[in-house]
C-alpha cells in the first residue's frame, strides 16, 4: 500500500513542469509515483524529464485522480484553455495569488484544493499549506494532503485569506534563506575569509541551525540564547541584527509584507 496507489491506477496530470512543478515531481517519483501514470503537459519541457518513462505532452487520461496546475499565475488562463473537461478529478493548484473562485469558473462543480508548497519539496523537506473549496470532500483533502506529505510537511488553513501571507512567508521563504546564506558568505569575505571557505561556513551554519530548529525541543528563541554568551561575540552580533529600528525584524516584516501584497495583486489579475 502506498499513498500513490489510487493515483498510479488513475493517473496524475501535471501542467507546468518548471521549478515548482519539477521540484514536486522529483519528490513524487522518488516516493512511489509511477512515471507511466504521470502525464506532464509543458510546451517547454526540460531535457532532464525525457527518457524517464513519463507521458510527456501526451493526451490526458480519461479520468485522472489529480490534475496539478503549476504554471505561472499569468499563464494560468492559457493553460486552462487547453484542458478539456474532467469527470471526477481533484484539481490542485500551487499558483500564487490565483483564487479558488477563478478555478471554480474554469472547472464548475469540481473539487479544488489550493496549495502553497515550496521548492525544498524536491528533497522531501517542503512545507505546504492547503485549503479546499466546498466541493472538496474530506477524502479529496486527504488525497491532496497525502500528495504533498510525500514531499514534506503539510498544514491546513482555516481560510483562503491566509494564503497570500503563507505565500509571502513559506512559499517565497526559501529564497530569503538562500539570500541569508549569500549575505553571510559575503560578510565573512569582508572579514578576510576566502570566498569558498566563507560560503561553506555560511551554508552549513544555516543548514545545521535549520535542522536543530526542527529537531530540538526548545523554541528558536531558546536556541538563540544557547549560542549567546553574556558579553561575548554573539551578543555583539545580535545587538546589530536584532535592532528594532534597523535590524532584521523590521526588514523581515517589510519583506513578507511586500511578498504578501504581491500575492494579493496577482489574485486580482496583476501582470
Ligand atoms: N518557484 C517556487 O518556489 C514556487 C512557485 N509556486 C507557484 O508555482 C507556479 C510555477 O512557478 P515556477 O515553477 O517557479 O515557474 P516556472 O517558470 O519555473 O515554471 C512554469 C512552467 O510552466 C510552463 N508553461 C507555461 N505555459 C504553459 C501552458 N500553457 N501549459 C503547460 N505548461 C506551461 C513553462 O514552460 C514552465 O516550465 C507559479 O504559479 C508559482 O506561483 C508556488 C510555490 C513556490
Ligand atoms: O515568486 C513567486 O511568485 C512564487 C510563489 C512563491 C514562490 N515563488
Amino acid at each position: 500500500m502506498s499513498e500513490f496507489d489510487d493515483i498510479n491506477a488513475r493517473g496524475l496530470v501535471l501542467v507546468g513542469c518548471g521549478r515548482m512543478g519539477g521540484a514536486m515531481l522529483k519528490g513524487w517519483l522518488a516516493r512511489g509515483l509511477e512515471p507511466g501514470a504521470t502525464t506532464v503537459i509543458d510546451p517547454r519541457i526540460g531535457e532532464e524529464w525525457k527518457g524517464k518513462g513519463l507521458r510527456l505532452n501526451a493526451p490526458l487520461p480519461a479520468n485522472p485522480a489529480v490534475l496539478v496546475l503549476a504554471v505561472k499565475p499569468q499563464m494560468m488562463a492559457d493553460a486552462l484553455g487547453e484542458l478539456r473537461e474532467l469527470a471526477d478529478t481533484l484539481v490542485v493548484s500551487v499558483a500564487a495569488g490565483t483564487t479558488i473562485a477563478s478555478f471554480e469558473a474554469a472547472f464548475p462543480g469540481a473539487p479544488i484544493v489550493r496549495v502553497m508548497p515550496n521548492t525544498p519539496a524536491a528533497i522531501g523537506q517542503g512545507i505546504s499549506a492547503l485549503i479546499g473549496n466546498e466541493a472538496a470532500s474530506a477524502a479529496h483533502l486527504d488525497l491532496a494532503e497525502s500528495l504533498m506529505a510525500a514531499v514534506g510537511r503539510v498544514v491546513r488553513l482555516d481560510s483562503e485569506s491566509q494564503m497570500d501571507a503563507v505565500t509571502g512567508l513559506s512559499g517565497s521563504g526559501p529564497a530569503y534563506v538562500f539570500h541569508l546564506i549569500e549575505a553571510m558568505a559575503k560578510a565573512g569575505e569582508s572579514q578576510g575569509l576566502p570566498a569558498a571557505l566563507s560560503l561553506e561556513l555560511a551554508r552549513m551554519t544555516v543548514a545545521g541551525a535549520g535542522a536543530l530548529a526542527i529537531h530540538a525541543d526548545e523554541d528558536p528563541a531558546v536556541l538563540r540564547e544557547n549560542v549567546t554568551s553574556p558579553g561575548g561575540t554573539t551578543a555583539a552580533g545580535l545587538a546589530v541584527l536584532m535592532d528594532a529600528e534597523t535590524g532584521l525584524p523590521p526588514l523581515m516584516a517589510r519583506t513578507v509584507a511586500a511578498a504578501t501584497r504581491r500575492g494579493r495583486e496577482l489574485g486580482k489579475g496583476g501582470a
